[in-house]
């Protein structure tokens, strides 16, 4: 993997007849997790479609660039809310997805490193019918991880999960992830508060930015300064000003 950067957008997007966003800006740092929340429809998938180059209809006024000058072109991995699992392959093949897609030669050596590193060696043989929500999610975190990019986008992906499996995933995720340059999309303030090393909260006319808990993340649940950043992030959501 190349040395993950920091990623700066600043941009307006018009979908069909809409105006979307206007003026939103904001920087990523580099190799840290940043998050972000805003009500729904503001235009948060829209802004991890942009940045993965993945948002070809619609009208972007803006730039997005990189602190090393490079293009994001093949350097970013986006892990969607659904699995997006091929049901008719198995935990090994669906792992490796993007090198058959691809044509290219597939590191076994690696994928099954991966497999193990998320606790699927038992069910490698699998399909997804067979396999949990939680497993599923966690076949979808090896393949983002197989594809061993600098940037990894994440949208909402542990939000249909139950609390336990989702705060397994988030300190799993928060682990493997550790030292790239990653986005959240999440509606949950809990979320944010627990794995945001960078906050953002997202309005139709801009991004403001929210104090996380200090240190590396992922942030004890109970401790005073994620409850009080979680709370600070509810306030902002119901438009309480800080
Ligand atoms: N291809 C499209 N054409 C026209 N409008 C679109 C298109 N895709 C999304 N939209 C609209 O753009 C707006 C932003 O959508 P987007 O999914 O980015 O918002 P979001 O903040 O991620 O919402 P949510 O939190 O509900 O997932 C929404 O009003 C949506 O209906």
């Amino acid at each position: 993997m190349t040395a993950p950067p920091a990623i700066s957008f600043d941009g307006s997007l018009r979908l069909g007849e809409a105006q979307v966003f206007f003026g939103v800006s904001f920087t990523l740092p580099a190799g840290a997790w940043s998050c972000v929340l805003g009500a729904s429809g503001v235009g948060k998938s829209s802004v991890l479609r942009l940045i993965a180059g993945l948002l070809p209809e619609g009208r972007f006024d803006g730039r997005i660039t990189t602190s090393d000058g490079a293009p994001l072109d093949g350097r970013v991995a986006l892990m969607a809310q659904s699995d997006l699992l091929m049901p008719w392959l198995d935990v090994r093949q669906n792992v490796t997805l993007g090198a058959r897609l691809r044509g290219t030669p597939v590191d076994v050596t690696r994928r099954d490193r991966l497999i193990d590193r998320v606790g699927l060696t038992a069910h490698a043989h699998k399909k997804p019918g067979a396999l949990s929500g939680g497993m599923r999610q966690r076949v979808a975190l090896a393949r983002t991880l197989m594809e061993d990019t600098p940037v990894v986008l994440l949208d909402e992906p542990f939000s249909a999960l139950d609390a336990r499996t989702r705060n397994e995933m988030q300190d799993l995720a928060a682990q493997l992830l550790r030292g790239r340059t990653v986005l959240l999309v999440t509606h949950d303030p809990a979320e944010a508060a627990r794995l945001g090393e960078h906050i953002l909260v997202m309005e139709a006319s801009g991004a403001t930015a929210v104090a996380p808990a200090p240190g590396q993340g992922p942030h004890p649940v109970d401790a005073p300064a994620t409850i009080a950043v979680q709370m600070q992030l509810f306030d902002r959501l119901r438009g309480i000003p800080a």
